[in-house]
């Protein structure tokens, strides 16, 4: 590993990854591998989670794809210094930020979406002129090998390097020293990574999850909720990290949401939910056994169907759930959605806010103003108002979580802003150095004086006059030199 991390670091000591040119021919190469080798990629990711490639296409390729054209059609400008607005002081010099690259980053992706998860992290690093490491999760294997296989195909070998492993190698690459360590995947590990990282002052950026609430008000059409909700709930069999994880809502609704989800079910997936093409499967024995031990001792209302062998588990509905049960004590990460009932919206902010900050939050409601007090009374991630997932979608949003669901954000200018340190550069001139008087010792109340009025624009009259009347000497003073010539 030492090596490994050694090597990478010396081929950022080059500094050929920094270039505007280098970066724009990195990233055109790593569209081209995602377009020439789509069929061995779409192949790998259809493996690992039994998903159709209509499906891996539409919810990683696409996005991947988006993201890498959007870093082309911006970088020159995002790579630009930015002058920045000056003070009495810095009037007469050169300032600005100039955006410069980290240094060498380990990003640790995660199984679920094991590409987009991964890439879109690198996509925003190498724009940002790093150097990277990246260490796919091992529970996506054929992902993990494809990936392996492919980018030192299309990426600078020595500035883009891929280590496959589980937590043995990980735990080993956490010894090295990294510039930043992007993270995906759950918050016991998050803290892993971030206790490993402060030992070399790391700074991270932690993709982590929680328990997504919907809250669904009164007056809204039902059938359109219900439909959305399904989407964004079972796709993907609920490992989806921003999936609404359970929903809120007056006990009166409950029926007609499980009716409702039940019929969109069946419109989506068949009557028979094993042989559609669109639903998948849970990634292994471990998590297919922690998500039935959710069910224990609830109400199913529909769904509950399992099959051990293929690690199948039906779209779950559970009503009048108990808050204190396991099932609303940890992610469900699984197709299961439990209705908690609670009176009203307040009870609903409430319930929100005495839990961990969500990744992100949902609320459907006709009444707009509702919404926005959702938004302004409770915290998460990101929110959606009337659907769900969707701010994913979006690159101009930063996507990532708040508190216990995650730290830092990327995706577009996020991405490039996470994997750059804004440097702020001021260029003084060796002259002009009488102006440079007021600062040097020995100190005095005149000088302070100055101070509070050049900087503070604390106006004292004594200064107000001494400055008009150098004004006005120079003043005379170009007049009479006018005249004289
Ligand atoms: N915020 C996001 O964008 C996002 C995206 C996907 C998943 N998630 C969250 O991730 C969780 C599910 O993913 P997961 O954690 O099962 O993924 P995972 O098992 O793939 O783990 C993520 C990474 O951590 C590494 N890892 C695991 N144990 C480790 C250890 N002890 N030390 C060091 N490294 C270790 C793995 O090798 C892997 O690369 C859910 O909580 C979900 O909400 C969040
Ligand atoms: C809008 C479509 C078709 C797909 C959305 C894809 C999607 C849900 C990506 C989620 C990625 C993500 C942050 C997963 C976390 O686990």
């Amino acid at each position: 590993m030492e090596l490994e991390v050694r090597r990478v670091r010396e081929a950022f000591l080059s500094g050929r990854s920094r270039p505007l040119r280098f970066r724009l021919q990195q990233l055109e190469a790593l569209r081209r591998m995602v377009q020439e080798r789509e069929k061995d990629i779409l192949a790998a990711i259809a493996a690992d989670l039994c998903k159709s490639e209509f499906n891996v296409y539409s919810q990683e390729v696409i996005t991947v794809l988006g993201e890498i054209d959007f870093m082309l059609e911006n970088l020159p400008e995002w790579v630009t210094a930015k002058p920045v607005k000056k003070n009495v002081l810095t009037m007469l010099d050169e300032a600005y930020i100039q955006p410069q690259p980290l240094g060498v980053v380990l990003i640790i992706g995660a199984w679920n979406y094991p590409f987009v998860l991964t890439i879109q992290p690198l996509i925003g690093a190498i724009a940002a002129g790093n150097a990277v490491i990246i260490k796919p999760s091992e529970l996506s294997e054929n992902t993990a090998k494809i990936l392996a296989k492919l980018l030192p195909q299309y990426l600078d070998q020595d500035l883009y390097i891929i280590i496959n492993g589980g937590v043995e190698e990980t735990t080993e690459l956490l010894k090295q020293r990294f510039d930043h360590i992007f993270y995906t995947g759950n918050t016991a590990v998050g803290k892993i990574i971030m206790e490993a990282a402060a030992k070399h002052l790391t700074p991270v950026t932690l993709e982590l999850g929680g328990k997504s609430p919907c809250y669904i008000d009164k007056d809204c059409d039902l059938d359109i909720v219900c439909r959305r909700i399904t989407w964004g709930k079972y796709m993907n069999c609920g490992q989806t990290c921003i999936a609404p994880d359970y929903i809120l809502c007056e006990a009166s609704l409950q029926n007609q949401i499980v009716w409702k989800i039940k019929e969109t079910v069946k419109e989506f997936y068949g009557e028979n939910i094993k042989e559609s093409p669109d639903y998948e499967r849970i990634i292994n024995l471990r998590h297919f056994k922690r998500i039935l031990s959710l069910l224990e001792g609830q109400k199913i209302a529909f769904g509950g169907e399992t099959d051990e062998a293929t690690r199948y588990i039906a779209p779950t509905v559970l009503t009048d759930v108990d808050p204190k049960t396991k099932v609303m004590q940890e992610e469900i990460f699984g197709p299961i959605l439990p209705i908690v009932p609670v009176k009203n919206v307040d009870e609903a902010i409430n319930f929100i806010n005495e839990r961990e900050k969500p990744l992100a939050l949902y609320v459907f409601s006709h009444n707009h103003k509702l919404i926005k007090r959702m938004i302004d009374e409770t915290s998460s991630g990101g929110v959606t108002g009337n659907d769900v997932i969707m701010h994913f979608m979006l690159n101009s949003f930063p996507f990532g979580g708040v508190g216990s669901s995650g730290m830092g954000a990327y995706h577009g200018k996020h991405s490039f802003d996470t994997f750059s340190h804004q440097r702020p550069c001021l260029l003084k001139s060796l002259k002009r150095e009488g102006a440079n008087k007021l600062r040097y010792p020995p100190n005095s109340q005149s000088k302070v004086d100055w101070g509070k009025f050049f900087l503070l624009k604390r106006f004292n009259k004594e200064k107000l006059g001494l400055l008009l009347l150098t004004f006005l000497g120079i003043v005379a003073a170009v007049l009479v030199k006018a005249e004289y010539y």
